[in-house]
This record gives C-alpha cells, sequence and structure tokens, in this order.
C-alpha cells in the first residue's frame, strides 16, 4: 500500500515564482486520486544537485513510500535531477524511464532528450518525471500500472527479521492505523476549568528560548543563489581585494598628476575589462572609462569634463591629444588596489542573515557557497471536523474552508522559513494520532492549528500527552488571541520533536505563530528571538481586554520629528482575519484594570515590527 508520497518539482523558475509550478501539481493530482489514502507532501527546489539530493535523502529516511521528481532531467548545465537521484539510489529500476521513453517517443522525439532514472534507496522508490506538465501526464499514464506493486515487492524483498522489525517500524513512523488512549466517551466527566495553569507572556517567551535553546545547530553548505535570508554560520574573509588593480573612478584620462596643466599625447584607450599593456610617460595619458584600470605610470583620473580635445584622426575615431584644465591631484579619482574591501577584511559576520547586499559582496569575492546554520524542518497541520480543502468547489453543510495551513505557510515563508504540509486531521482522537504520527518523522517542529481550547472536540493536549509522552510547557498564556496557545515536547523515533499547538481562529494562528514558531526558529539559528520593537502613538482611544493584546495595526508617519502612529485594523475579535491583513505591527496593549479600561489617543505603547512597513493607504 502506498502511504506517503513525496513529489519534488526541480525547476529554478518554479522555485522562484510557485504559480509556474503545473507538473508538480499535476503529479499531485494523479496521486490524491489513485493513493487517496497516501499522505503526499510536496516541495519545489531548484535546480541544484546538493538540494535535491538532500531533499531526496530526507524523503528517503522519512520512509516516504515513493518519490516523484518532476523536471531537471533535460541536457541543461543546470539539469541535474538524474545525477541527484543516481547519488544516492542503491539500485536503479532502468526499465521504468526506458518504458515512458518508448510512449513519449510516440508522440514526439524530443522524448530522446529525456535523461530519467528511476531508482531505490532502502524502501523508497524514487522517478524522475520531465518537466512539462503534458511529459509528466503522458508519462505517470505509463508507470501507473506498476507503482502499487513495485513497492509491494519492494517491501516484501526485505529478510524477514528485517520485515518484522520494519513492519513494527512503519507501525510506530506512518501507522495507517493508530489508536489513541484518550477516551472521549463520557464527555460528562470532562474538567469545566482548564487543568493547565495561565503563563504570563514574559515566561511564555523565555520558555520557548530556552526549550529552542536546546536544538543542535547544524551547518550546511548553500550555493549563494540559495542563501538569500540565511543565517551564516562562520566569518567569511575577503580573500581578493576589491577592487583588484587601480581602478577609475571616472570617465576621463589616466595621467601623471606632476605633468599639472596643459596638453597630453593620448597615448592609448582603456575600456572596463581591457588591460592596459603602455605605460605611461609625461606628457602622456591614456583615456579610460570608470572602472578600467589605470596604466602603469598614471597616478590620476581627469574627468572628462575638465579637459579639451586639442586634436583628433581626420576621421574623428581617435582623440589624439588633449588638454589639461585643471591640474590634477596624485591618487585624484583612482579606487587603488583593496580599496573597497582589503583582502582579509571581514565580509559577513556569523551570525549574518544574507541579502541582498551580502550576497553582492560574496559573489564579487567569489564565493559560491555560504555555510548556513540550518532551521529545523517545520510541518503544519491543520485540525478540525470542520475544515475543507480551499480548493473545494462544494462546501459541505456546517463547514468552512482551511485558512490556517496556507496562511502559516506564508507567514513562515515571509520571515525566510520553508514548511511542509501536514495536511488537515479530524477531531477524533486516533485520527489525530495517526496525522501527528505520520507528521513527526518529516519535521522537527510540528505547528498545528485547533484543538487546543475547552470543547470535548478540543484534543491536541490530551492526544500528546497520553499517546506520544509529550511534556507541555505551556498550555494556556495571557494573551489575546492566543489563550490556549500550547507549547510541547516529545520523544518520537530517538529525536526531540517541538510542537506548537496554536488556536485555530484564524488570527490567533496568526499571531501565535508570529510570537512563538517564528520566535522559536530564530532562536533555533542562534539569533534573537524577539522582533525589534518600537514606540508608537495611537490614532485613537482603544479599549482593552483583560488579557494583554497583540492588536494588528498600519503606521503612518506625520513628521520625521515624531513617533510613527498606529491606528488598528479594525475589529480585533479572533476570527476576523481581515484585522492582519496589511499590518506591519503587533501593538503590545497591556490587560485592562479598573482605573485603566482604555487608552486614549495620543498614548505611546510599543509595537513589534512583524510585517513590512510601507507607507499605508490612510
Ligand atoms: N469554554 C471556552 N471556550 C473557548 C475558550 C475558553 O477559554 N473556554 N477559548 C476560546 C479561545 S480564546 C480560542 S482562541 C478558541 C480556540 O479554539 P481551539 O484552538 O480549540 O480551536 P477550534 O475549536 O478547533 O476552532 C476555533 C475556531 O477556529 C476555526 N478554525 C479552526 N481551524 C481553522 C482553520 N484551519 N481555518 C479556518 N478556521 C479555523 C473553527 O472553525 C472555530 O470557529 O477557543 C475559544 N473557546
Ligand atoms: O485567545 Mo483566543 O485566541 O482570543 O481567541
Ligand atoms: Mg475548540
Amino acid at each position: 500500500m502506498v502511504k506517503a508520497v513525496a513529489i519534488i518539482t526541480v525547476s529554478d523558475s518554479c522555485f522562484k515564482d510557485n504559480s509556474r509550478d503545473k507538473s508538480g501539481p499535476a503529479l499531485f493530482d494523479f496521486i490524491t486520486e489513485k493513493f487517496p489514502e497516501a499522505n503526499v507532501h510536496t516541495i519545489i527546489v531548484p535546480d541544484e544537485k546538493e538540494i535535491i539530493e538532500r531533499e531526496l535523502k530526507y524523503f528517503c529516511d522519512s520512509n516516504i513510500d515513493l518519490i516523484l521528481t518532476t523536471g531537471g532531467t533535460g541536457l541543461s548545465p543546470r539539469d541535474v535531477t538524474p545525477e541527484a537521484t543516481k547519488a544516492i539510489i542503491q539500485r536503479e529500476v532502468p526499465a521504468i524511464p526506458i518504458a515512458m521513453t518508448i510512449e513519449s517517443l510516440k508522440k514526439t522525439p524530443m522524448a530522446m532528450l529525456s535523461r530519467a532514472v528511476a531508482g531505490i534507496k532502502d524502501r523508497t522508490l524514487i522517478i524522475n518525471f520531465p518537466g512539462s506538465k503534458k511529459a509528466v501526464t503522458e508519462c505517470i499514464e505509463v508507470v501507473k500500472v506498476v507503482i502499487s506493486h513495485a513497492i509491494s515487492v519492494i517491501n516484501n524483498e526485505l529478510g524477514e527479521v528485517k520485515t518484522v522489525h520494519d513492519k513494527l517500524q512503519i507501525d510506530h513512523i506512518c501507522p495507517h492505523k493508530r489508536n489513541s488512549h484518550v477516551d472521549i466517551s463520557k464527555v460528562a466527566l470532562r474538567p469545566r476549568e482548564s487543568p493547565y495553569p495561565m503563563m504570563e507572556m514574559v515566561d511564555a517567551f523565555n520558555v520557548v528560548d530556552a526549550v529552542m535553546l536546546k536544538w543542535n545547530e547544524k551547518i550546511e553548505v548553500v550555493s549563494l543563489e540559495n542563501s538569500m535570508g540565511c543565517v551564516v554560520a562562520q566569518d567569511i574573509i575577503a580573500k581578493e581585494p576589491m577592487p583588484p588593480f587601480p581602478a577609475s573612478v571616472k570617465d576621463g584620462y589616466a595621467c601623471l598628476s606632476l605633468d599639472g596643466v596643459g596638453t597630453r599625447t593620448v597615448r592609448a584607450a582603456v575600456a572596463a575589462g581591457e588591460t592596459p599593456y603602455t605605460p605611461l610617460g609625461h606628457g602622456e595619458c591614456a583615456r579610460v572609462n570608470t572602472g578600467a584600470p589605470l596604466p602603469l605610470g598614471a597616478d590620476c583620473v581627469v574627468q572628462v569634463e575638465d579637459t579639451k580635445l586639442t586634436q583628433a584622426s581626420d576621421d574623428h575615431k581617435t582623440e589624439l591629444e588633449i588638454e589639461v584644465l585643471v591640474a590634477p591631484q596624485p591618487h585624484q579619482d583612482v579606487r587603488p588596489i583593496g580599496f573597497d574591501i582589503p583582502v582579509g577584511s571581514m565580509l559577513v559576520n556569523k551570525g549574518d542573515v544574507i541579502g541582498a547586499a551580502q550576497m553582492g559582496i560574496l559573489a564579487g569575492a567569489g564565493y559560491q557557497n555560504v555555510p548556513i546554520i540550518t532551521y529545523p524542518k517545520v510541518g503544519i497541520m491543520s485540525t478540525g471536523n470542520e475544515l475543507q480543502e480551499p480548493s473545494d468547489s462544494i462546501l459541505r453543510p456546517s463547514h468552512i474552508r482551511d485558512s490556517n495551513r496556507i496562511m502559516l505557510k506564508a507567514l513562515l515563508k515571509e520571515h525566510g522559513y520553508e514548511s511542509i504540509d501536514c495536511g488537515i486531521a479530524r477531531d477524533e482522537p486516533s485520527a489525530l494520532a495517526e496525522a501527528i504520527a505520520r507528521a513527526l518523522p518529516l519535521t522537527d517542529i510540528l505547528v498545528c492549528t485547533g484543538g487546543v481550547s475547552m470543547g470535548d472536540r478540543d484534543l491536541l493536549k490530551p492526544v500528546l500527552i497520553n499517546d506520544f509522552g509529550a511534556t507541555l510547557h505551556f498550555g494556556r498564556v495571557r494573551m489575546k488571541p492566543g489563550k490556549p496557545s500550547t507549547f510541547a515536547t516529545c520523544e518520537f523515533q530517538g529525536k526531540t520533536k517541538f510542537i506548537f499547538a496554536l488556536p485555530g481562529n484564524p488570527v490567533s494562528a496568526y499571531v501565535c505563530c508570529l510570537l512563538f514558531v517564528v520566535r522559536a526558529l530564530r532562536v533555533c539559528t542562534r539569533r534573537p528571538g524577539e522582533f525589534a520593537r518600537l514606540g508608537v502613538r495611537l490614532a485613537h482611544d482603544v479599549s482593552l481586554d483583560p488579557r494583554p493584546e497583540y492588536a494588528r495595526a498600519v503606521l503612518h508617519f506625520p513628521s520625521v520629528d515624531q513617533l510613527p502612529v498606529a491606528t488598528l485594523l479594525g475589529n480585533q475579535c479572533s476570527s476576523r482575519l481581515l484585522s492582519a491583513c496589511g499590518a506591519s505591527v503587533l501593538l503590545e496593549l497591556p490587560g485592562a484594570s479598573e482605573r485603566a479600561p482604555r487608552l486614549a489617543a495620543g498614548v505611546t505603547v510599543p509595537a513589534y515590527v512583524t510585517g513590512r512597513i510601507d507607507l499605508t493607504r490612510l
């Protein structure tokens, strides 16, 4: 039986713009239709052998039955999927790509140009598909008849002892039936007060920091192109000077400053990228462009504006003599070797986050790879019997579409973190336990939403405790939104797993993901967990909740010498996600007291900068 499938789209362009991926979704549709029971994971990676290999290995190690890749099988230099696949498989299954090729050749001779590979690593079957949706659709038709059988055979081939062992393992890791120890039959016995102590925010933050510091820092080398947003793992020093030669800062004439004003014979012309071979003597100059190297002998550049042409060739193609009108100083308009970056200077420090400028610096200094601190694998799961996929065309009675999964995935991405989709779990103890058990092998941090409050179907906490032996570090926090926020750890297959079980209300999930999950991920890469804070003035009166509240607001900037002014994004109730749309900040509003039930317009409050600060529509 096919229980878990990973679909990897390999494409630089789809990696940059996920919406361009058409072949991954085609494979997804096929798999979900053919194996509706299967847990399907989809990711998009660039055409980087190291990354493809890493992801293949990761999914193989996570007991995925079948990995389908699409893209990167052609002849272009960036097409490396077959190489990455060959690097990790132990046995090739050559007839699968042969069968696909034979069939595809009936449609197009271009099929000859696919180098797709199929093979097995441990218990995982990997099949490369070409990158186009059409080719994928054709090829999947060819292989679909053998997939199920191939996977059964792969499993049955194992020795008996290993089979038993693996079966136990599979039942443990990917149980397709897992019985929960949580009994929900006696609803009348449920607690009427939450058994989880209410933690103050500051303590909850400290707990997250302390627990996440236990995550073992891991270092990985990634290509410079893929390093955007990554945290640098070690200091990187300039091994080459910038510029590597004395370079002109202006378009003009390289001269000897001692010659002062007066006429010069134009001995040579040096454009950027050309090497001057003729040394200059007194009374001579070389026409140079900005960025061009200076000829030997020259010690300054006179910009063209400070010169006059005195003689040119008859055809006007060559300047023969010019007059320098303003006496130059030594070194004028010359960047000496190492002016911008001397050899040995620090390009990026350990702990820096790679941004556009750092990428430019590293590229300019000849670094193609960057050692980075990796962050934990994050999985996002929604829970709730009422939830349907957002793509479902028909909404069943009393159902709603799942907002949280896609939102949290995007929210983490906004903050530089990828995550995998762990689907929707039903509010049944065994279904929840099973979904969690399927997700945990694929993740280090599991972020669930829903099912953490006081309802008889709020089962996350009891399932985590009773079925996974989890330790709850907190199960309630004095905050709005997010009161039932839960943070737990458990040991699973010899590894510590971190679980954030966030409230299901979309705003609560959004705010708590920012405040707890993003924080946790930063701590794991040894960065300060806290968002930057600034003081802002309230644009209007705000009535306070008894709990400290994280209100979503936009900023506007009256003048440079005044604090920014914050306007709340409408009704702040936890279900109204419009209050988070376009929010730049989370205002930290204090809990109401009898003496101060509201804050007046103009009062200054702290604000976490959690979104982009753009000029607002106000
Ligand atoms: N008796 C009490 N009831 C509630 C309390 C309480 O203290 N005592 N706390 C309230 C607070 S505060 C919150 S927040 C919510 C948290 O609820 P749960 O985490 O248990 O989440 P659910 O009950 O599953 O769902 C709550 C709400 O959110 C909707 N939802 C859930 N998941 C999604 C999703 N993926 N996409 C869109 N909407 C989602 C769900 O349909 C419910 O409307 O509990 C209060 N109750
Ligand atoms: O704490 Mo809940 O998240 O208000 O709505
Ligand atoms: Mg609930």
